[in-house]
């Protein structure tokens, strides 16, 4: 378990980001709705419990909150699509329902009698913010501004003292809430982040699966031009059939394995390194020549050459060859295209005797 995954979005992939991003926004627009439903509909609460005069001025407080809570549906379509967004429309969520904690608590003059219900919102809002897969450092940040504002009321409604005994029972009340409310958050998001990875992971060599492959294809093609072109290389075992056939399908697991390990050695963190089918792999190399990414798979065809793969059953070491098919690409490629032109560069290196690379005229 990587901590850092958890501790904030910084070492996600831009894909994981944009898929998190998308559930945040969903959970967001049902939180608000029911926000909206849930503020409103408690003027009936209101209605019963409140006297005329306190009554008449809390149901245009609520109204006005529901009103201001309003835009935030459209904004959540925004979230989807950037972070930014999403952060500014979870600042303006709280503003607005800390705002509508000041005035409700402040309505009732005397802290005292307050009624239960209606001291009890921030933790209620803690309680609903588990619901958003966060990383902790937001969680926390969110946590924070509520703790803040809620004290910051306190003393300004009640004039409240550190040795307050209510006081420090709200702290501790409020801190309970948040750990209560990381902790959810925290398992959302591993529970996503497991989701992501079974879908988008080839489970023998843990490389990016096909599916995960021709999403990243389609933002490296997006971010390239004319002037900073990509290499794309399909990599296929050689007479893997035979290496199945003669040393059992245990043995041609483990040459994957080792063959994806070399694959990303030599490519380095840069490419976008895939288990593309069965015995093939697919590399796409950003902002590389076809020259300088013909040379790549060259050296990675040579590293598999000399490499022998120790069997797992007995002693044995078994030698393996490889054969790529390189294809120059830039923005205006079209991708099936592109794919369909590395295929038969790869064929041609397998008509031509396998264990070479050929690049696509
Ligand atoms: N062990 C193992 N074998 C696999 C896996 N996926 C595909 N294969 C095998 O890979 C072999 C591919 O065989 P072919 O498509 O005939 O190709 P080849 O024998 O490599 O021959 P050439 O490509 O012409 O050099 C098949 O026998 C598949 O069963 C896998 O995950 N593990």
């Amino acid at each position: 378990m990587d901590l850092k995954e958890y501790w904030s979005d910084r070492s996600h992939s831009r894909d994981f980001k944009l898929i998190r991003i998308g559930f945040v926004a969903v959970r967001f627009r049902w939180l608000v709705s029911l926000l909206i439903i849930g503020i409103a509909g408690w003027i009936a609460v209101d209605w019963w419990v409140l006297d005329s005069a306190h009554f008449k001025l809390l149901w245009k407080v609520r109204l006005m909150t529901g009103v201001m809570l309003t835009p935030l549906l459209p904004l959540s379509y925004l979230c989807k699509l950037n972070r930014r967004w999403m952060v500014l429309s979870l600042f303006a969520l709280l503003t607005v329902l800390l705002l509508f904690n000041l005035v409700s608590l402040w309505s009732f003059r005397d802290v005292a009698t307050m009624p239960t219900g209606y001291v009890a919102f921030p933790y209620f809002l803690l309680a609903l913010l588990a619901v958003l897969p966060l990383p902790i450092r937001s969680g926390l940040r969110v946590a924070i501004t509520i703790i803040a504002a809620v004290l910051a009321t306190d003393y300004w409604l009640d004039s409240h003292t550190l040795s307050n005994g209510k006081l420090i029972e709200r702290v501790w009340l409020l801190l309970c809430f948040s750990l209560a409310m990381l902790w959810v958050q925290t398992g959302q998001l591993r529970m996503l982040m497991d989701l992501y990875r079974e879908s988008t992971r080839d489970p023998l060599t843990r490389l990016m699966n096909r599916r995960l492959f021709m999403k990243q294809f389609a933002m490296v093609r997006h971010s390239s031009s004319e002037s900073q072109p990509y290499t794309l290389i399909l990599f296929d075992m050689d007479k893997f059939k035979h290496i199945n056939d003669a040393h059992g399908h245990l043995m041609g697991d483990e040459v994957l394995v080792s063959v994806a390990t070399t694959l990303v050695d030599i490519f380095g963190p840069d490419a976008i390194v895939a288990r593309y089918g069965g015995e093939e792999f697919a590399v796409l190399l950003p902002n590389t020549p076809l020259e300088r990414g013909v040379l790549q798979a060259e050296t990675l065809r040579l590293a598999v050459e000399s490499q022998p793969i120790d069997n797992p059953l007995d002693e044995s070491e078994v030698m393996v060859t490889i054969s790529a098919g390189a294809v120059k690409g830039h923005n205006n490629s079209n991708a099936a295209e592109l794919l369909q032109w590395a295929d038969d560069a790869l064929y041609k290196a397998k008509s031509q005797g396998r264990n070479c690379v050929v690049a696509h005229e």
